[in-house]
């Protein structure tokens, strides 16, 4: 699913941050990314939805190499690749069901609504279809970016600390989902800071953790 060899990245005008990457995503793996604050987690992840290319070294995203890849290519790949934002935002003048849609009416899709109100209930949002997103609480604006961030069935997921600013029971809730979509299959990476959150999730579902530290990638050990 993701694929890195030796794959390094730096911002334009900076040193390396991240160096020497080397990684096997593997389709239908539930992976945590950890790692201290500035370590380059968003980083990896934008890495890994091509919304950054990588500098060094080789890496390929859902079998398509990410060097030389075109503005298409590029496009193509995102159509496969769902993100949750640790601060989601949404265009304010629409209602949640219209911005769950975003993605298939940008693809030009026709928005199925039955489909649009499964994946509501799913969340457990079905009564605010028609809400307005500045009346969401932290936890439901989370679910509605879930939600969002699926309505196109995405092979992958990505999460950046979807949790960080929810309470324990909201974060589990928003974790089950995830462990939902992992259990039909689809290849789940969640960045967080949160221990107690990959602890309560491994119990769960066969979760390994990837850590970033002193600009390398690395596997966590069995405590974690
Ligand atoms: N667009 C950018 N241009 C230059 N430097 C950047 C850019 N975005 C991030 N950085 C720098 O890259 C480093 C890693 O940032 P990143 O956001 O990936 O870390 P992080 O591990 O996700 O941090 P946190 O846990 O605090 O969210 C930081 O030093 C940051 O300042």
């Amino acid at each position: 699913m993701i694929e890195m060899q030796d794959t390094g990245f730096g911002y334009q005008g900076g040193a390396p941050l991240l160096s020497g990457m080397t990684l096997s995503l593997q389709p239908g793996s539930f992976h945590f990314l950890t790692g201290p604050s500035g370590a380059g987690k968003t980083t990896f992840m934008r890495l890994c939805y091509a919304d950054l290319l990588p500098t060094e070294g080789q890496m390929s995203a859902l079998g398509k190499d990410m060097r030389g890849l075109s503005r298409d290519g590029i496009a193509a790949l995102r159509r496969k690749v769902g993100v949750v934002h640790q601060d989601p935002q949404f265009l304010d003048h629409l209602p949640v069901a219209e911005n769950v849609a975003l993605p298939m009416t940008i693809s030009g899709e026709p928005v199925n609504m039955a489909a649009m109100r499964d994946l509501l209930g799913w969340v457990g949002l079905a009564q605010q279809a028609r809400a307005m997103p500045a009346s969401l609480s932290g936890g439901e604006r989370q679910r509605v970016a879930l939600a969002r961030a699926v309505i196109l069935s995405p092979d992958l997921v990505l999460a950046d600390e979807p949790t960080g600013n929810l309470d324990w029971d909201m974060s589990m809730r928003l974790m089950q989902l995830l462990i939902e979509l992992n259990k039909s299959g689809k290849t789940v990476l969640v960045a967080t800071h949160d221990l107690n959150l990959i602890r309560a999730t491994k119990a769960q579902v066969a979760a390994r953790v990837l850590r970033i530290a002193n600009g390398g990638l690395h596997l966590a050990g069995a405590d974690l």
